[in-house]
């Protein structure tokens, strides 16, 4: 498969070194100082374009890529306030766009098992009060993180009192608290708790490495292949 590469920083250049295990060609490697390049891109030189950029270059780049029908798998956060209008662009253009807020494996399971534990504590909502944290490196520019954005969703859908987050604030009764912090190197670290009184219980990812985002991002890739529509983790893992 021919991959594209969309962004070449600390997730382009992992994402680059599975691939080739996996016995992928890149076809381009565009960074902020040949973006311009992104132009020489198309279906004849690239089967599947993987685009880890930053918030703000994620619309213009994933804009391009649906009005050129290119099969796009996208990791970048922070710029979903333009997810339907990018959904919009992919479906007139019959194209394949595949987004995660996190596509490591281990954070899909996570996202499953914090719903299951929020519908679990729903009827305990005035003995437990729900907070969530996130620790990245501190080269990461969006906060909160797009995985915990998605585990407050997950808490809102499924607890039953909530029905907004705040970031780095004292929330109300009705929001869900997402404390963030910057530290080092860390790769991305989250975490659920229930306070009660008399106890508490958490629940916790640590992710070691970036391996294991970039080897899901290369297997949506290769899923996607062939497809049309809009696609999630959810969809490729069956969950
Ligand atoms: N969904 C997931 O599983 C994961 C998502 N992420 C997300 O992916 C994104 C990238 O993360 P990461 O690789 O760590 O960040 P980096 O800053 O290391 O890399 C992003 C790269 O994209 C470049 N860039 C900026 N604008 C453009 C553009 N218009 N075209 C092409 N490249 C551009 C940046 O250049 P410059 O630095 O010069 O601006 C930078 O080199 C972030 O939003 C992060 O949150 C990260 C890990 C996992
Ligand atoms: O910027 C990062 O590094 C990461 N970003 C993603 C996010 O915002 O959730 C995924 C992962 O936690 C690493």
């Amino acid at each position: 498969m021919r991959i594209a590469l969309l962004g070449y920083g600390k997730m382009g250049k992992v994402i680059e070194q599975i691939a080739l295990q996996r016995g992928h060609e890149i076809s381009a490697k565009i960074d902020i100082s040949n973006r311009t390049d992104l132009l020489s891109i198309n279906s004849e030189n690239t089967d599947v374009v993987i685009e880890f950029s930053s918030p703000e270059s994620a619309y213009g780049n994933l804009k391009f890529c649906m009005e050129f029908g290119l099969p796009t798998v996208s990791g970048t956060t922070g710029w979903l306030q333009h997810q339907d209008e990018i959904a919009r662009l992919c479906l007139e253009n019959e194209g394949a766009f595949f987004y995660a807020s996190n596509y490591s494996i281990g954070v899909n399971l996570f996202f499953e098992l914090n719903k299951s534990l929020a519908k679990l504590m729903s009827p305990y909502t005035n003995e437990y009060k729900v907070s969530t944290n996130e620790i990245h490196h501190t080269e990461k520019r969006d906060a909160p993180s797009g995985t915990a954005i998605t585990l407050a969703q997950g808490i809102i859908e499924n607890l039953g009192n909530k029905i907004k987050w705040v970031n780095n604030l004292t929330a109300n009764d009705n929001e869900v608290p997402i404390w963030s912090s910057r530290e080092g190197k860390v790769p991305g670290t989250h975490e659920v708790k229930y306070i009660s009184e008399v106890d508490q219980i958490e629940i916790k990812h640590i992710a070691h490495s970036r391996n294991g985002f970039a080897l899901g991002a290369v297997i949506a890739a290769e899923w996607i292949q062939g497809k049309t529509g809009i696609f999630g983790m959810q969809d490729m893992l069956g969950l």
